[in-house]
């Protein structure tokens, strides 16, 4: 028998970094939770303690909080990018750098009626996702950027049925032709190398899937949730070209009908119970065959 050190990586988990932007009297802010994690020549440290190949968590840490001011936050994939590849390239032990970003949205406060200069109000749960990933090997570099969302909750009171499915022994779920519909949608997306050169809008890309995703949920008559993820899933992928792949995760957030017929009260879908657990997970990967697969980037 023997025992070997397998998979191993290291680095600084959320990294809690606010940048402001005060050029002008009118403020910019970006409030994010960056992840580091370096893979490279690092196995000495666990078999035997030896620390010489290894650049602190602490310094990741103020890297992290240096490039937010060096080379700035224009966006938060580009940042995530500029992060990992500084690892890789300048850090002579790492072979592999990931860096994971979750940015929180702010409004502007509006006040007398005008969005106020430096005040923010922090909007909705949902959170926008970023990860860059560098790794060297075979003599050349492999970079990958994945974007994304999640904790985007949504919901439809009507448009959504659920019938005809499989039954078994066990089967008590009524069909359904009306009902409510809702998740907290995680959404991520590849993007191909085109994306990856410079002056493309992972902004304006964003906006448009987030938009793609919303639009397909409202829109279409749901014969079930997978059958919304796909077509979220497709509208994304044909409105940005550039994206490869786009991975979808949605809990199935149950609303049921409140049986009020024992008080002897009608309840034609009004008033249901939201019930948190436990849920449907419904998932999809949907891809653009033009792209080749890359499940590095992944992981
Ligand atoms: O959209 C749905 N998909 C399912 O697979 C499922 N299963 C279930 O009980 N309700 C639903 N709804």
């Amino acid at each position: 028998m023997s025992i070997v050190l397998a998979d191993h990586r290291y680095g600084k988990a959320e990294n809690r970094v606010v940048r402001f932007r005060r050029d002008t009297a009118r403020h910019e802010i970006v409030d994010l939770n960056v992840t580091t994690t370096l893979r490279g020549d690092f196995a000495d440290a666990y078999l035997s303690g030896d620390q010489s190949k290894v650049l602190p968590t602490d310094t990741q840490k103020n890297t992290v909080y240096a490039y937010a001011k060096e080379k700035g936050v224009a966006t938060v994939e580009g940042y995530a990018l500029d992060l990992a590849r500084h690892f890789v390239d300048d850090v002579e032990p790492v072979s592999g750098a990931r860096v994971d970003v979750e940015a929180y949205p702010w409004t502007r406060a509006q006040v007398g009626g005008n969005e106020h200069d430096h005040t923010w109000i922090r909007s909705g749960a949902e959170v926008r996702t970023a990860a860059a990933t560098v790794s060297d090997g075979d003599g050349r570099q492999v970079v990958h950027v994945l974007a994304g969302l999640k904790d985007l909750t949504l919901l439809k009171s009507t448009g959504s049925q659920f019938k005809g499915f499989l039954t078994d022994a066990y089967t008590t779920l009524p069909e359904t032709d009306d009902r409510v519909m809702a998740t907290s949608l995680v959404a991520t997306w590849r993007y191909g190398a085109a994306a990856l050169a410079d002056g493309f809008d992972f902004d304006a890309a964003y906006a448009t899937i987030r938009e793609a995703l919303i639009e397909q949920f409202a829109t279409l008559h749901s014969l079930a949730l997978q059958q919304t993820l796909w077509h979220m899933g497709r509208s994304a992928l044909e409105r940005v070209p550039e994206a490869a792949e786009i991975r979808l995760l949605a809990p199935n957030k149950h609303h049921f009908d409140y049986d009020l017929a024992r008080f002897g009260t009608d309840n034609h879908g009004e008033v249901f119970h939201a019930a948190d657990r436990p849920y449907g997970l419904i998932q999809a990967v949907v891809a653009n065959d033009v792209f080749p697969a890359a499940p590095e980037a992944w992981a």
